[in-house]
């Protein structure tokens, strides 16, 4: 192997194209999800075990910090969701090239704002 092969490992000077960015943020908003998922399923378990369950559930939604989770949980879904829907469409051929790539990133990236903000909303 030539051992004067040019080698970059210096993270910070290397710059990733949007595309690049948000393929991998997807990947981490999915892993995100994974563990989120668990968090609903524990909180919808324990708000049908009983009426008592069912209150503290509403008593801890009321809290900031539970409306935090949830909404971080919700933006991951929405941002994931944004960023699959490309992928799919990517799939069926459509804004496989470059400049097509950029600009699907791109409106993926803003419909994901819009999702993010919404849930927002809805959970505050
Ligand atoms: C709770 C729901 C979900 C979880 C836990 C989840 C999790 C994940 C994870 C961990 C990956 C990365 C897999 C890898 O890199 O090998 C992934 C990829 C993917 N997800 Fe999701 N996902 C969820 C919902 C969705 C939804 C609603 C969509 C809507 C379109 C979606 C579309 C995709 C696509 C297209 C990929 C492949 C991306 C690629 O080829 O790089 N996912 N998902």
């Amino acid at each position: 192997m030539n051992k004067k092969r040019p080698v970059n490992l210096e993270l910070s000077t290397i710059k990733l194209p949007i595309t690049a960015l948000v393929s991998i943020t997807h990947r981490v908003s999915g892993v995100a999800l994974f563990a989120g998922v668990a968090v609903l399923l524990w909180m919808l378990d324990s708000s049908l075990s009983s009426e008592e369950g069912f209150a503290a559930v509403q008593d801890a939604l009321a809290s900031p910090l539970c409306k935090f989770i949830v909404w971080a949980v919700l933006a991951a879904l929405g941002y994931h969701t944004a960023m699959g829907v490309r992928h799919l469409i990517m799939d069926c051929g459509v804004g496989e090239t470059y400049e097509g790539g950029r600009l699907g990133a791109k409106v993926a990236l803003v419909v994901a704002v819009v999702l993010i903000v919404l849930a927002g909303v809805w959970v505050w």
